[in-house]
């Protein structure tokens, strides 16, 4: 009963959207391969010696040209953290949708499906609260959810901790300092985003998407998945599907990390597969730098004009309203 009321009007949107159109996913539906994620054992970047460390950091640099993806253990945020997270995940979502799509709550984060879509293979069978994690400490923020902002709150702060460790890690591979870095990017807790997914049963699983493919618009994003599975992310032009690890958080290198270091790091598509019986959670965290930052190849010749991330972000908005889905970094290829 709760799980009906909860559940945005996905079926009708996709209806309007589809147009009685039949949806070619053949390429999307085909099976996709099982080869194994690297894992990467953070042990030794946080408590090794000098030598471990340089182990741990060039298998992040090769996972990160290579796959663009890798997962980490003993990353050293605490399980009873991310449990309590997903609990209180589970608790919001649960919410009545008009209570969810009213309420403003989480700087009036809440989106579902895909407002911009414009043919059946850009619409997504979700709901998200994507937050900008500026305002996550005000109380009014929290509506009824007051018990959220704790875990928020925590919950940001261990993922900025990470993700600010694992950028480091990336930076100095390229022979940068982080006052390189720093020199035109401001990147603190407050410019960057929580997004938390819920993916209800889909009754259409070979037609929709849960999450259409896409790259993330950030430097590096991390994802804390549940145990229902259907993360996929191109590798040599095939999908390869994403086994759930349940002491594994999930790394990937998103557009800015691509331009940053001139294509040295891959930025790779990944979509979600809907599941026709069960509802799948997950949390990501996106490390994203200041509007005005400047993003600008670590060295010359650089393969993409300079801009900042409000340039950024202003085209993949356009896009996405003239073409229903964004194009990306291509767009700021020199010619
Ligand atoms: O839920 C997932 O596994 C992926 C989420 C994702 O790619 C995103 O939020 O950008
Ligand atoms: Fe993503």
């Amino acid at each position: 009963m709760v799980a009906l009321e909860s559940t945005p009007p996905l079926s009708q949107h996709y209806t309007k959207v589809a147009h009685g159109r039949s949806h070619d996913r053949s390429s999307q539906s085909e099976v996709a391969c099982h080869h194994d994620l690297p894992v990467i054992d953070l042990a030794g970047l946080m408590d090794g010696d000098e030598g471990a460390r340089a182990k741990c950091a060039s298998e992040i640099a090769a996972a990160s040209s290579e796959w663009g993806f890798f997962q980490v253990v003993n990353h050293g945020i605490n399980p009873k953290l991310l449990n309590r997270m997903r609990r209180e995940q589970i608790e919001l979502f649960n919410a009545p949708f008009s209570r969810k799509s009213s309420c403003g709550i989480l700087n009036n984060s809440y989106r579902w499906g895909s407002p911009t879509a414009t043919a059946p293979d850009n619409f997504s069978w979700s709901e998200a609260f994507h937050i900008s994690l500026t305002k996550i400490s005000d109380e009014s923020c929290y509506a009824e959810f007051s018990s959220l902002r704790e875990v928020l709150v925590g919950y940001a702060a261990e993922m900025q901790k990470l993700a600010k460790l694992l950028a480091e890690v990336l930076i100095k591979n390229l022979g940068q300092t982080m006052q390189d870095f720093e020199e035109t990017i401001e990147c603190d807790e407050s410019t960057c985003f929580l997004r938390l997914n819920r993916y209800p049963a889909c009754p259409l699983p070979a037609e929709i998407s849960g999450l259409v493919p896409h790259t993330d618009s950030d430097f590096l994003t991390i994802l804390h998945q549940d145990e229902v599975g259907g993360l996929q992310l191109i590798k040599d032009s095939k999908w390869v599907a994403v086994k759930p690890n349940k002491d594994a958080l999930i790394v990937n290198i998103g557009d800015l990390f691509q331009a940053w270091s001139n294509n040295l790091y891959k930025s790779v598509e990944h979509k979600v597969m809907a599941n026709p019986k069960i509802e799948r959670f997950s949390v990501a965290y996106f490390l994203c730098p200041s509007y005005d930052s400047l993003i600008k190849t670590y060295k010359q010749p650089s393969l993409y004009t300079n801009f900042t991330f409000a340039d950024y972000r202003a085209k993949v908005q356009e896009d996405s309203r003239l073409f229903g889905r964004k194009i990306g970094l291509s767009r700021f290829l020199r010619s």
